[in-house]
């Protein structure tokens, strides 16, 4: 039985003592009515110094703070009292007004601020300093606050994450909640990455039916798009209707085959799905999806059959080329140089030490020859940069080649696309196992007719995040001449990092180095004593007997969550590369301390964030998924901080900061397309079998430049080489591609 005494609370908050941006939890210092100090918790979404608040709760008694009030609901005026405005509007609510500005507006306009600042800003002329256009800045400003309050207070009163409002208020302006009251669904939309049991709670409690086509059509839409996650592309009928089934049942209600079949094919017949009979399946794709991987069947297919004619003799030119190279190509590397010359589409793949990027340098050397332009690019930003190193020409990610934007909405946009193609005569694309077909679409868009394609990637290393396992089934629909390469040279023999990687492929053991070598095992079993190990590794061990600075390494973990996954080693390895200092300013913001001098990591696409390059002034826009930067400096009172990604400085506001994670450990998956000096790998017990896979730690082995450590137990090593799951992808692609002519090429046009 609940036993508390709930009392109603009237006050001013005078002090926020503590906030969490992400989710609106706060402390509050509070003047009560009575005249008594109270200290307050609860959820209070942007809450500010002024406002006056009816709080409904219940006292508790602290251990440590003493006896507080534990609020479960509040109504919130805005302050009436000058004093109140002019503290209201100071906190820091609208940029370029501080406390004395606040406090000088308040008092010209008493308690018809709010008033002026809604509807008539101009008057703010009235107060010396003010230009016209600050003076519409801040009514701006405040319009936009006041929207953005009463959405997130919508938000909270419907236990609607508040960390939202932004977002939905991005694409949606002030008809975000009216648009949420009619179709709360269409919080699935992945943009707002929320959980369909999310949406489905607040149409419950909005009183919409659970029978209803949206929620319905609103089902099988997640159920395509959360799996796009799992790298299908598609879905067979009789397992998506099975899977929304079970989504949309509980106790109350049943939700059958038959529903799900009449949503699909409504949808079906409103454009948003396709259902098609291909690779012996009755598949059901998301629109979009299922145009981009039909439309990179057909283009690629046609590009794979286009031939280049010379009216020279282009051996002869090759073979002067190759004659001139420090050492002789092999019969392999001169193969796909000569058939780079001469085709639309070329596959070059192998594993670590097989000569790919000698090859690439050589297949850039006879496109100079032929006079053609070349574009390099790669999925990330580290994998763009080792490129431009290895081959002396600029690389860029897809995205910055293509001019990644966001267009309205929120949705991404290139620049670069069917209408405004490249200009290039040929693109290479390295790291190729890493691209998803919808990014792999937006770049085949931009090629400008007649370009050529050449594909480099290791099809043995982790497939995609996205949708699609595009490298491979290009390779297994024998369609585009690949050359693959096998060869070990001599020079990447010596590495035992390179031969371990391929007998790990291969499914064998890895065997550690003698004493001068570069890979290394060192055994533990319990989570707590990896974690530890790893510590002392990266803040002594490898600095001392190395030389590498704690930049130079990188920690590794198939997981992030179990045994010694990323975010206990997060933990322990910023106490130990960067514990807190007085020097060093620090910011709190869900689970974690973000702190100066900190690495961490850019976790979802931002095209919008400003960077400027120091040394050439060069301002852009993008912070990368993956993008690992270091924390220079936080400023407490703009409530931002200023982050150097490579060459790039870039500031957060405090409300991206759920965009960030720290970087002292990422996963296997997040490193992928990345090379580092020295990796450790900790490979405690109790990781999640499912990660447990042998191209996970192929690919974690194969980060590593210089130095591998494994710390971990013997049998999770064993058991990833044993096991070569690979995770089965619902991808119709190398079956488009197999069948002749491609089908659905009228629908594309
Ligand atoms: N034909 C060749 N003869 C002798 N050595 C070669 C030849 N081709 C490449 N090498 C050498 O083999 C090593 C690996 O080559 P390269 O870096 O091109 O391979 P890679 O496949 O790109 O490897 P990784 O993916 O590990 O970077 C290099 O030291 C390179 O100089």
């Amino acid at each position: 039985m609940d036993e508390r005494e709930y009392v109603l609370i009237r006050g001013t908050v005078e002090q926020i003592v503590f906030y969490n941006q992400e989710n609106g939890y706060a402390v509050l210092r509070l003047a009560s009515e009575e005249g008594a100090e109270v200290t307050a918790t609860g959820t209070f979404p942007n809450i500010g110094p002024g406002e006056q608040v009816i709080l409904t709760g219940y006292w508790v008694t602290h251990p440590s703070y003493g006896e507080q009030f534990a609020t479960e609901a509040f109504e919130r005026r805005l302050p009436s009292s000058v004093r109140g405005i002019a503290e209201y509007l100071g906190s820091g609510l609208i940029r370029g007004v501080g406390q004395r500005l606040a406090a000088r507006i308040a008092e010209r306009f008493g308690e018809d601020t709010f008033d002026v600042l809604t509807h008539a800003p101009d008057r703010l002329t009235e107060i010396r300093g003010i230009t016209e256009k600050k003076a519409r800045e801040i009514g701006r400003q405040f319009i936009e606050q006041s929207e953005m309050r009463l959405l997130m207070d919508f938000l909270s009163e419907h236990n609607l994450p508040v960390s939202l409002t932004p977002l939905l208020y991005k694409r949606l302006h002030d008809s975000a909640i009216d648009a949420l009251c009619e179709n709360p669904y269409l919080l699935c939309d992945p943009y707002y990455d929320v959980e369909f049991r999310i949406a489905d709670g607040l149409a419950m409690e909005l009183g919409l039916s659970l029978l209803s086509d949206e929620r319905a059509d609103a089902g099988v839409l997640y159920t395509l798009t959360f799996n796009l996650d799992n790298g299908h592309t598609f879905i067979p009928m009789e397992k998506l209707t099975h899977t929304v089934c079970v989504l949309l049942s509980d106790e109350d209600v049943e939700f059958d085959e038959a529903r799900a079949l009449e949503s699909i094919l409504r949808l079906s017949e409103r454009g948003k799905l396709v259902r098609e009979q291909i690779a012996g399946r009755d598949a059901v794709y998301l629109r979009s999806i299922h145009d981009a991987e039909a439309y990179l069947a057909e283009m690629l297919g046609g590009m794979a059959e286009r031939c280049f004619l010379y009216d020279f003799d282009v051996d002869e030119l090759l073979g002067a080329l190759m004659e001139g190279s420090e050492f002789p190509y092999s019969e392999k590397q001169k193969q796909a140089i000569s058939v780079a010359a001469r085709s639309g589409l070329v596959i070059l793949t192998g594993g670590p030490g097989t000569g790919k990027t000698t090859t690439v340098r050589g297949i850039l050397q006879v496109f100079e020859a032929l006079g053609l332009h070349t574009l390099l690019a790669a999925p990330t930003g580290r994998a763009a940069k080792r490129l431009s190193d290895l081959t002396g020409i600029e690389a860029r990610t897809i995205h910055r080649l293509l001019e990644a934007g966001f267009a309205a909405g929120g949705r991404t946009a290139f620049a670069h696309n069917l209408t405004n193609p490249l200009e290039c005569d040929a693109v290479i694309l390295d790291e190729v196992s890493m691209v998803d077909i919808t990014l792999m679409q937006a770049l085949v868009e931009a090629l400008p007719h007649g370009a050529r394609l050449v594909l480099v990637g290791d099809a043995d290393q982790l497939p995609p995040v996205g949708p699609g396992n595009f490298l491979r089934d290009m390779i297994g629909s024998h369609r585009v001449p690949t050359i693959g390469l096998t060869e070990i040279f001599r020079q990447a023999q010596k590495s035992d990092i390179v031969m371990n990687a391929h007998a790990v492929n291969a499914g064998r053991m890895p065997v550690p180095s003698g004493a001068d070598g570069d890979f290394f095992f060192l055994k533990r079993s319990e989570p707590s004593a990896v974690i530890e190990t790893v510590a002392q590794l990266c803040a002594s061990r490898l600095p001392k007997h190395y030389g590498f600075t704690p930049a130079q390494i990188q920690v590794l973990s198939p997981a992030k969550r179990q045994g010694s996954g990323t975010v206990a080693l997060n933990r322990r390895l910023q106490e130990a590369l960067n514990p807190p200092a007085e020097s060093k300013l620090e910011k709190r913001f869900g689970d974690w301390i973000f702190r100066e001098g900190d690495r961490v990591m850019q976790v979802r696409n931002n095209y919008d964030i400003v960077w400027e390059r120091r040394e050439d002034e060069e301002q852009g826009t993008g912070i990368f998924n993956g993008d690992v930067g270091e924390i220079l400096q936080i400023f407490p009172q703009q409530e931002c901080m200023v982050i150097r990604f490579d060459d790039r400085i870039a500031t957060y506001t405090y409300d991206m900061l759920g965009e960030l994670e720290l970087a002292y450990a990422v996963t296997v998956h997040k490193s992928q397309g990345s090379e580092f000096d020295a990796v450790v790998l900790a490979l405690s017990d109790g990781l999640p079998r499912r990660l447990l896979t042998r191209n996970i730690l192929y690919t974690a082995i194969t980060r590593a430049k210089q130095l591998l450590v494994i710390v971990g137990s013997a049998d999770t090593v064993a058991y990833m080489v044993e096991n070569n799951q690979k995770g089965r992808r619902y991808s119709a692609l190398k079956a488009r591609l197999r069948a002749e002519p491609t089908p659905n090429a009228s629908v594309l046009g």
